[in-house]
């Protein structure tokens, strides 16, 4: 009962423990050691007390087999118990188990129970007999196996099991009794093994919260097995190490290039105040949408104690396509790429045609030979790759598209003519692709050739010949004539080695179109060049916007083939459409992976196309031309004269390269008028205009139609002005702004000052100390600075629109009636 204290409780136990005594049997002996498992504390002298002995019996005990207690009062433990209960076991071992109930247990009158029923022995309820727990702990193993329950019977009985359902009534309780009446035998181990069973079946009930204690046992142990409670503890502890260590293990956070503050702060499990206060810390104002960079976001986090690391989206293109780089042991030996170039006539078809042939003679050919953009001819067993269009333009073309193809540049410069404006921009193509130069100094046979000159005149350009002591190799041919052929190939299979060009086989394929069109019977074919991997018929490529399966693939001698290895041009089939020659192709593995990513490129295409085409200006011309977007600069011309229009066109096309083409779209003569304008937007161009100014109609519509106008008074500032444009140095460090424009109402001679214009303001305003144009019929007669500026009788620093003024302009007196003013300010443009 609750109400019972545990003093008395223990008293209580005592009491009933006194009938176990040392020379009881061994099963009442194990029967109380099992007992004492649940006693909190069990003293010297209460042992002794218990077991009939004298504290100093207890205490050789302990001296012999542990340490000596200190005193009688001294609380024993476990080990030290089961030490004593062990040797008095072993001590004093018993017959029977009827001798412990001997002398206190009167078997009553044998009285068989005929109506009782018929039912197995069971095991008595763990619940009611906690004092009958193992304690496994302190590793003392309970000894369950002693009390064997053929021993406990008595020999040779008639009646075994009556006997031993007899009990003392008074001192164990009914409940505590093993019901072995129609059972034969105690079977002491089932009932072990039971109780077994039940200790962790409790303690899971316990774990649900299901158990309770029971209160008539008066025990705060009682009901719950005293390990089950410590496991539940240690599991206790245990959860919460780990959440302190969970607690103590940086967060980890993937951070991409950009995000915003918020987003930041949920992935770091933070609050957003928290991550704009170290934001402030670190002198960043940011508000939780604001969109912070990845290097900002990594110092915040790592601030707030997470570990970084970088988010990497992974694009449609990146998973479909196999960019990784070849390993050293991976790569072989490949053909070189080579690219003929060269000035206008100076033979570079015929060189082609000469190899080619060379090639078809040697007999490699084996037929007629096809044209399909590049071919691949051997020599001496070892093949080149040539590229079937000739000059530097289809070069450039690739280049601007970012694909490099020729590893060899051939520059053929005729032995009679020498070096051309095309021979210069070879050269400097060559040399900004960073590719070895062969010359051929070609047409040898002529006898106006001089191919020292030639090698003279390649000096200039950092080209020095190998016989004058440089490093350029020069081979002297006639492609007309075939002399020569065969050295200049051999010297391009030498570069090549020099080089050591080589690619993996044994991946996929991946190279540039070279040429793509759309045929009549086949539908889109494409030359590729194989840069590296091996193209397999059958196999799926991407090339720009189109995709498909290798259906057929020849090579240039028409020949089918079925592998295609880095270096080898084929025209193959089974394109969806013809893809732009310059765009790189890649073989696929994922076909549906691959329409989505043509979809995608398509969209962005059409994005692209869809968006507002900005119109060209000195300023972004540049920009232009690098992006590829501008092959073409059209201009408008407008001058005074006839003769300055013819001047200007002349020296302006003339600058044109092989990056832009200078075309005059237009040239007048006249002030540059609104349908200057309109030509001017709808063909991109820019206007230029030589001592002439837009009238007012045609600015309104410049600036609606974001049309550059620029005014020069001297070709030469224009010329260099639109040239260093396209060369991207143009850095204006002054703009021109329009103040406003009067118009000359009077004119007055005044003495001693000079022509005095008495003006009105048509619009903007006009400044003293203004510079100011004076501008007749829309031609600028004179350009200079405002010398005085009056309303009425007094000086005025600025007249409005709409109001009149007198003025006078420095050094300057022509002004007539009918001119217009107009007043402009240079204002630097800041960088
Ligand atoms: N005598 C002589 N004439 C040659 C030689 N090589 C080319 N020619 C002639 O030079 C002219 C131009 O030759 P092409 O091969 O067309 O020159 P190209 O550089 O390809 O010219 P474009 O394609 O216009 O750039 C042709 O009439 C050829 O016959 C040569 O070695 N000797």
């Amino acid at each position: 009962m609750s109400a019972v204290g545990p003093q008395r409780k223990r008293a209580g136990w005592r009491r009933r423990r006194n009938p176990f005594r040392p020379d009881r049997s061994e099963a009442k002996l194990i029967w109380r050691w099992l007992y004492l498992g649940t006693i909190d504390k069990y003293r010297v002298h209460e042992v002794a007390k218990d077991f009939g002995l004298s504290t100093r019996e207890i205490t050789e005990i302990l001296t012999k087999y542990a340490s000596t207690p200190k005193n009688h009062m001294q609380v024993l433990t476990d080990h030290e118990l089961s030490l004593i209960f062990d040797y008095l076991t072993q001590k004093h071992p018993v017959s029977g188990i009827q001798v412990i109930f001997a002398d206190t247990y009167k078997e009553p009158a044998a009285q068989p129970k005929p109506e009782a029923p018929k039912q197995q022995p069971q095991a008595p309820r763990p619940e009611s007999r906690p004092e009958n727990r193992p304690r496994p702990q302190n590793g003392v193993p309970p000894r369950q196996e002693q009390p064997r329950p053929q021993q406990a019977q008595p020999q040779g009985g008639a009646k075994p099991a009556q006997q031993n359902v007899q009990r003392p009534t008074t001192r164990v309780p009914q409940k505590k009794i093993v019901d072995t009446r129609k059972g034969g035998d105690v079977n002491l181990a089932k009932y072990d093994q039971r109780l077994e069973e039940l200790a962790p079946e409790r303690a899971s009930r316990m774990q649900q919260g299901k158990e309770k204690f029971r209160s008539n046992t008066g025990n705060r142990r009682g009901g719950v097995p005293f390990s089950s409670k410590r496991r539940q503890d240690e599991q206790e502890k245990m959860r919460r190490l780990q959440l302190e260590i969970a607690k103590k293990t940086p967060l980890k956070v993937q951070i991409p290039d950009e995000i915003s503050v918020g987003e930041l702060a949920s992935r770091m499990k933070k609050t957003g105040a928290e991550v704009v206060k170290v934001l402030m810390k670190n002198g960043i104002m940011a508000s939780l949408p604001q969109i912070i960079d990845y290097d900002t976001a990594a110092l915040v986090a790592m601030d707030l104690g997470c570990k970084v690391e970088k988010e990497v989206t992974v694009t449609i293109e990146e998973r479909l396509i196999d960019d990784h780089e070849d390993k050293p042991e991976d790569l072989v030996p490949r053909a070189p790429v080579v690219v003929v170039m060269g000035h206008v006539d100076h033979g570079k078809t015929s060189l082609l045609d000469a190899i080619r042939n060379t090639s078809v003679a040697s007999g490699e050919a084996g037929g007629i030979t096809q044209h399909i953009g590049a071919y691949q001819v051997q020599i001496n067993g070892k093949p080149i790759t040539f590229l079937d269009t000739p000059g530097h333009e289809a070069f450039t073309s690739m280049r601007a598209r970012g694909a490099m193809v020729t590893d060899i540049a051939i520059l053929v410069v005729a032995a009679e003519d020498g070096i051309k404006p095309q021979t210069v921009e070879s050269i400097n193509h060559a040399k900004a692709a960073n590719i070895p130069i062969i010359v051929a100094i070609n047409k040898i046979d002529k006898p106006e050739a001089n191919p020292d000159r030639v090698k003279q005149q390649l000096t200039e350009y950092g080209l020095v010949s190998e016989d004058w002591g440089g490093d350029t190799i020069c081979c002297p041919i006639s492609a007309k004539k075939n002399i020569g052929i065969d050295n200049l190939l051999e010297m391009v299979t030498l570069t090549a080695e020099m080089a050591e060009l080589k690619a993996n086989p044994n991946r996929a394929a991946q190279g540039t179109v070279i040429e793509a069109r759309l045929d009549k019977g086949r539908g889109p074919v494409a030359t590729l060049l194989v840069q590296n991997g091996t193209l397999n018929q059958g196999d799926i490529i991407i090339a720009g916007t189109a995709v498909g399966r290798v259906r057929t693939m020849v090579d240039s001698k028409g020949k089918r083939l079925e592998k295609a290895g880095p270096s080898v041009p084929v025209e193959i089939a089974g394109l969806s459409e013809a893809p732009s020659a310059g765009s790189t192709f890649h073989a696929v593995a994922d076909e549906r992976m691959a329409r989505e990513l043509v979809e995608q490129r398509k969209e962005e295409e059409k994005a692209k196309s869809s968006a507002p085409v900005q119109k060209v200006s000195l300023e972004n011309l540049f920009d232009q031309i690098q992006a590829g977007e501008r092959k073409e600069l059209a201009l408008i011309v407008k001058a005074d004269v006839q003769g300055s229009v013819e001047a200007v066109k002349a020296s302006l096309e003339k600058l044109s390269n092989e990056e832009v083409n200078v075309r005059v779209i237009h040239g007048g003569v006249g002030a540059i008028n609104e349908s200057d304008v309109m030509l001017a937007a709808t063909s991109n161009a820019i206007i230029v205009g030589f001592n002439v100014r837009p009238d007012a109609a045609a600015r309104d519509s410049a600036v609606r139609s974001n049309v550059d106008m620029r005014m020069y008074r001297v070709i030469y500032d224009c010329i260099d002005e639109i040239e260093a444009a396209m060369k991207g140095m143009l850095a204006p460090k002054f703009k021109e702004v329009v103040l406003g424009h009067t118009e000359v109402r009077q004119v007055y001679k005044v003495s001693g000052v000079g022509t005095v214009a008495g003006c009105y303001v048509q619009d903007g305003k006009i400044v003293r100390a203004c510079s100011v144009r004076v501008v007749r019929d829309g031609i600028v007669i004179h350009e200079g600075s405002l010398a005085s500026l009056k309303r009425f009788k007094d000086d005025a620093k600025e007249v409005a629109e709409n109001y009149e003024c007198g003025l006078t302009v420095e050094k300057f007196n022509d002004i007539k009636e009918g001119d217009i003013i107009e007043a402009f300010t240079m204002e630097e443009i800041k960088q």
